[in-house]
């Protein structure tokens, strides 16, 4: 062997060994950085036990106090867009408490309100809980001032407003109230066999109106009057003006601002509920103590569930353990009649949802001007 090559050779080690080196510099620099955030997610799940330890402790103290109160937070809506989701997912809250079937329909009355009814309609609240109902009606339906009753009703009350992309929507409504209500079945049958016979019945006379009262209107929330009485007339016709949110958007922004209405994506809901749950328990202004981690998604229905994280799933974390039956068991989910149709297994027809599509899209805009945020939900292909 040459002098030279065996130079060079040297050289090449020293280089190998500094590649090396430095590659073992990162891995424990990984390692260390990995641990850090295991440690800070150790140190948030024990922050989160020692602030459930404190409410329960809190609780156990003052079940004297407990009395029926009127609620602090009500859901308004939009039905379809999963309501019972938020409330459901809130209820494992030890400060929320909700009422047995959720919804009151306490200001679709008309009339004088008897607020002390309302009242005894809630659970049982000491001081620090906050009662919490949802109606998903509210936000479109008679007898039209809602937002009026609600807040004299209840000055400091928050509303959470859940709305979701208005065609699956539709869909989804459909279904629903198909599925629920004989009258309204024998109805829909009686003329309109599927999804898409009911849409060709009922949205051209709706695109029919809205064109003309929107030829002497300056904004779409002009049509709330005209869909109200359109609702008492033709109850039906909700299903595809429930979606067209642009008009009644302006009614509550009018009287609550973005401290005391929270508007939630139904979509994002969807697909990441747990960060919904922590923005809206700082919304509600409660210690957040249900996390994006108590979420995850059932095996089988793919659609989410509540199951407390812990320090133990540490251990697991990279096992796959979905499949467990002991991990099923352990998931809270929603009733059996939530999730009809937005995990595909009901479908409607491409070419109807596109019409959907294209009838709600400047509906859409509108409502995004309105609230100042964009939703990324479908749009019609040609546009
Ligand atoms: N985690 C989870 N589990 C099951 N279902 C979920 C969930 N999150 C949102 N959803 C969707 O919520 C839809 C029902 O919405 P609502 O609860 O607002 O319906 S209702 O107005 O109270 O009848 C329901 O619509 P359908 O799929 O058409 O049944 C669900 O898709």
């Amino acid at each position: 062997m040459s002098h030279a090559f065996l130079l060079k050779l040297r050289r090449y080690y020293k280089l190998l060994f500094v590649i090396v080196f430095v590659i073992l510099l990162l891995v424990i620099r990984m390692w260390y950085v990995q641990q850090q955030f295991l440690q800070g997610f150790k140190n948030r799940l024990r922050a989160r036990d020692n602030m459930i330890e404190e409410i329960k402790d809190y609780n156990d103290k003052n079940v004297q106090n407990l009395q029926h109160r009127l609620p602090k937070v009500i859901g308004i809506g939009v039905k379809k867009c999963g309501t019972d989701g938020v409330l459901s997912f809130l209820n494992h809250h030890p400060l929320v408490r909700i009422p047995d079937g959720m919804e009151s329909f306490f200001f679709t009355q008309t009339g004088e309100l008897d607020l002390g009814k309302y009242r005894r309609m809630m659970p049982l609240t000491n001081e620090r809980q906050v009662a919490m109902e949802k109606t998903p009606i509210y936000f479109a339906f008679p007898p039209g001032n809602n937002p009026e009753r609600i807040k004299s009703s209840i000055p400091g009350v928050k509303l959470i407003l859940i709305v979701c992309d208005p065609t699956p929507r539709a869909f989804s409504d459909y279904v629903h109230e198909r599925a629920r209500y004989k009258l309204f079945r024998d109805q829909m049958v009686a003329k309109y066999n599927t999804f898409e016979q009911f849409v060709d019945g009922n949205l051209p006379i709706l695109q029919s109106n809205i064109k003309d009262w929107l030829s002497s209107s300056q904004h779409h929330s002009d049509l709330r009057e005209k869909f109200l009485q359109m609702s008492i007339n033709d109850s039906k016709a909700t299903l595809l003006s429930n979606g067209i949110y642009s008009a009644h958007i302006q009614q509550w922004q009018r009287l609550f601002n973005e401290t005391t209405l929270k508007i939630v994506d139904g979509n994002k809901f969807m697909d990441d509920p747990g960060s919904i749950i922590e923005e809206l328990q700082d919304f509600i202004g409660i210690p957040k103590v249900l996390l994006r981690e108590d979420f995850v998604r059932h095996p089988i229905t793919k659609y989410f569930c509540y199951r407390k994280f812990t320090e133990q799933d540490f251990a697991s974390i990279n096992t796959e353990h979905n499949h467990e039956e002991e991990f099923v068991k352990q998931l809270k989910c929603l009733t059996n009649t939530k999730g009809r149709t937005r995990n595909g297994k009901q479908k409607a027809k491409e070419e109807t949802l596109e019409k959907l599509r294209a009838f709600y899209y400047p509906f859409n805009q509108q409502f995004f001007k309105d609230i100042g945020e964009n939703f990324s939900w479908s749009q019609p292909k040609n546009l």
